[in-house]
Protein backbone atom coordinates (compact mmCIF):
# COMPACT_ATOMS: atom_id res chain seq x y z
CA UNK A 1 0.00 0.00 0.00
CA UNK A 2 1.22 3.35 -1.21
CA UNK A 3 1.27 6.32 0.92
CA UNK A 4 -1.73 8.12 -0.83
CA UNK A 5 -3.70 4.72 -0.15
CA UNK A 6 -2.94 4.87 3.93
CA UNK A 7 -3.57 8.10 3.89
CA UNK A 8 -7.23 7.62 2.56
CA UNK A 9 -7.93 4.62 4.96
CA UNK A 10 -6.81 6.64 7.76
CA UNK A 11 -9.44 9.43 6.84
CA UNK A 12 -12.11 6.89 5.86
CA UNK A 13 -11.58 5.70 9.50
CA UNK A 14 -11.32 8.67 10.85
CA UNK A 15 -14.92 10.15 8.73
CA UNK A 16 -16.04 6.60 10.37
CA UNK A 17 -15.37 7.97 13.81
CA UNK A 18 -17.16 11.79 13.18
CA UNK A 19 -19.93 10.17 11.79
CA UNK A 20 -20.34 8.13 15.01
CA UNK A 21 -20.32 11.30 17.24
CA UNK A 22 -22.26 13.26 15.44
CA UNK A 23 -25.00 10.18 15.39
CA UNK A 24 -24.45 10.17 19.34
CA UNK A 25 -24.56 14.05 19.41
CA UNK A 26 -28.26 14.36 18.02
CA UNK A 27 -29.16 11.45 19.83
CA UNK A 28 -27.73 13.11 23.10
CA UNK A 29 -29.26 16.98 22.12
CA UNK A 30 -32.76 14.62 20.87
CA UNK A 31 -32.67 13.89 24.72
CA UNK A 32 -31.80 17.33 26.08
CA UNK A 33 -34.63 18.84 24.50
CA UNK A 34 -36.82 16.33 25.66
CA UNK A 35 -36.29 17.29 28.99
CA UNK A 36 -35.86 21.09 28.79
CA UNK A 37 -39.87 20.17 26.96
CA UNK A 38 -40.97 19.03 30.32
CA UNK A 39 -39.56 21.70 32.38
CA UNK A 40 -41.28 23.91 29.47
CA UNK A 41 -44.31 22.56 30.48
CA UNK A 42 -44.06 22.72 34.11
CA UNK A 43 -42.84 26.37 33.84
CA UNK A 44 -46.04 27.11 31.70
CA UNK A 45 -48.31 25.60 33.68
CA UNK A 46 -47.16 27.12 37.24
CA UNK A 47 -46.60 30.96 35.67
CA UNK A 48 -42.54 30.99 36.29
CA UNK A 49 -40.65 32.63 33.65
CA UNK A 50 -38.83 31.15 30.59
CA UNK A 51 -35.23 31.88 31.05
CA UNK A 52 -33.08 31.53 34.23
CA UNK A 53 -30.45 33.33 34.26
CA UNK A 54 -28.15 32.46 37.24
CA UNK A 55 -29.04 28.72 36.13
CA UNK A 56 -27.30 29.45 33.40
CA UNK A 57 -24.20 31.30 35.31
CA UNK A 58 -24.03 28.18 36.84
CA UNK A 59 -24.20 26.04 33.47
CA UNK A 60 -21.50 28.22 31.91
CA UNK A 61 -18.68 28.13 34.54
CA UNK A 62 -19.33 24.58 35.10
CA UNK A 63 -19.09 23.83 30.97
CA UNK A 64 -16.23 25.87 30.72
CA UNK A 65 -14.30 24.20 33.38
CA UNK A 66 -15.25 20.70 31.90
CA UNK A 67 -14.43 22.19 28.66
CA UNK A 68 -11.06 23.03 29.70
CA UNK A 69 -10.13 19.71 32.14
CA UNK A 70 -11.19 18.39 28.61
CA UNK A 71 -8.99 20.29 26.15
CA UNK A 72 -11.70 22.09 24.73
CA UNK A 73 -11.51 25.65 23.67
CA UNK A 74 -14.26 26.91 26.99
CA UNK A 75 -15.13 30.25 24.49
CA UNK A 76 -16.55 27.23 22.04
CA UNK A 77 -18.18 25.26 24.72
CA UNK A 78 -19.75 28.52 25.95
CA UNK A 79 -20.81 29.59 22.89
CA UNK A 80 -22.05 25.88 22.22
CA UNK A 81 -24.04 26.05 25.31
CA UNK A 82 -25.90 29.61 24.39
CA UNK A 83 -26.45 28.35 20.95
CA UNK A 84 -28.81 25.80 22.96
CA UNK A 85 -30.22 27.48 25.65
CA UNK A 86 -31.00 30.55 23.47
CA UNK A 87 -33.64 27.62 21.38
CA UNK A 88 -35.04 26.23 24.71
CA UNK A 89 -35.67 29.59 26.04
CA UNK A 90 -37.72 29.84 22.48
CA UNK A 91 -39.30 27.01 23.16
CA UNK A 92 -40.03 27.92 26.84
CA UNK A 93 -42.16 31.54 25.67
CA UNK A 94 -44.13 29.32 23.00
CA UNK A 95 -45.13 27.09 25.97
CA UNK A 96 -45.96 29.66 27.63
CA UNK A 97 -48.11 31.38 24.74
CA UNK A 98 -49.57 28.16 24.09
CA UNK A 99 -50.59 27.98 27.80
CA UNK A 100 -52.31 31.05 27.75
CA UNK A 101 -54.16 30.80 24.41
C1 LIG B 1 -34.20 24.30 31.09
C2 LIG B 1 -34.39 25.44 31.74
O1 LIG B 1 -34.80 26.62 31.09
C3 LIG B 1 -33.87 27.50 30.46
C4 LIG B 1 -32.93 26.72 29.64
C5 LIG B 1 -31.80 26.20 30.21
C6 LIG B 1 -31.06 25.08 29.53
O2 LIG B 1 -31.34 24.80 28.36
O3 LIG B 1 -30.20 24.47 30.20
C7 LIG B 1 -31.34 26.71 31.44
C8 LIG B 1 -31.99 27.70 32.08
C9 LIG B 1 -33.20 28.37 31.53
O4 LIG B 1 -32.85 29.63 31.01
C10 LIG B 1 -34.27 25.53 33.21
O5 LIG B 1 -34.72 26.53 33.79
O6 LIG B 1 -33.73 24.59 33.80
Amino acid sequence: MDDVERARQILAEERQSIDNIDAALVNLLAERFRHTQRVGRLKAEHGLPPADPAREQDQVARLKALAKESGLDPVFAEAFLRFIVTEVIRHHEQLRRDDGA
